[in-house]
């Protein structure tokens, strides 16, 4: 269970959303998503495959529309939002995906310049070099500076992909399945490193996950989709200390995957 929340501010929500519909033809998916996101809380979805959840993040970041509801983030109502505006907001975005997708002729020190010099013009070589080596040490990889995305272990690939999105100090991280594919060992480092950045940027985080052990440890809060709403949220044990079927079938299904 994770403990000494850093710093949440209970009076600041980054991420409002209420009464969510999105369906596509006849598959209904979400029908009525209610989810708060506090200031500097990491939040778990926990769903099964086809719930939704991908889905809930594109329409937080502006992807997908919904066809009912409201997606207010850090203040702005996100369906409502001009093409300007939506590169505003996503800029205060993190996202770190399942393919951390770096460009493979790009050095590790190139692949995190790039989103840098791209958004923010009128920086000097050596204000970027500054940055690169504060999110290369963020993640724990100072080492890798000169190397090739493809000379890195897939867990060191994760961390890079996180370095390349704090590299833009973002308010909000939307982690998607952080340790997919990964050893428990490489697992537990990318857990640890998620708790390390909300410590250190001071983010908010949407955490998709189907691993129970990522969601106790970087989880403040977890939340549960199933059949297109949220059945629960609450602290890990919250969650999980109940005798309630339809918990505990989740219970059981994770740890027979
Ligand atoms: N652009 C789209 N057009 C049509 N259907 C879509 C589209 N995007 C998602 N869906 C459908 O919405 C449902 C939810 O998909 P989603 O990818 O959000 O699931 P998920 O919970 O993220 O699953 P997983 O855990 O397997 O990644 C699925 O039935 C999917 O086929």
């Amino acid at each position: 269970m994770k403990e000494n929340k850093p710093n949440i501010n209970y009076n600041e929500v980054v991420i409002d959303i209420k009464g969510l519909y999105k369906s596509f033809g006849s598959n209904q998916v979400l029908q009525g998503v209610d989810l708060q996101v506090h200031q500097g809380e990491n939040v778990v979805v926990l769903g099964r495959s086809g719930t939704g959840k991908s889905v809930l993040i594109k329409i937080i970041s502006g992807l997908l529309y919904p066809d009912a509801g409201t997606v207010n983030v850090l203040g702005k109502e996100v369906p409502l939002l001009d093409e300007h505006a939506l590169r505003d907001l996503r800029r205060q975005i993190g996202f770190s995906f399942q393919n951390s997708a770096l460009y493979d002729s790009m050095t590790v020190g190139e692949n995190l310049a790039f989103p840098l010099k791209r958004n923010v013009r009128h920086l000097s070589n050596a204000e970027v070099r500054k940055a690169v080596e504060t999110v290369l040490d963020a993640v724990g990889l100072s080492q890798a500076l000169h190397q090739l995305p493809s000379e890195l272990s897939g867990g060191q690939r994760k961390r890079i992909g996180i370095a390349r999105t704090l590299i833009m100090t973002p308010k909000i991280m939307l982690y998607d399945e952080p340790t997919a594919g990964l050893d428990p060992i490489t697992s537990t480092e990318i857990n640890g490193l998620i708790n390390e950045v909300q410590e250190r940027y001071r983010t908010s985080a949407i955490i998709i996950t189907h691993d129970l052990t990522c969601a106790k440890t970087t989880g403040d809060k977890i939340a549960m989709l199933l059949n297109g709403k949220f059945v629960k949220q609450g602290s890990f044990d919250d969650i999980f200390n109940t005798k309630d079927p339809v918990i505990q079938s989740f219970y059981d299904y994770n740890f027979i995957q």
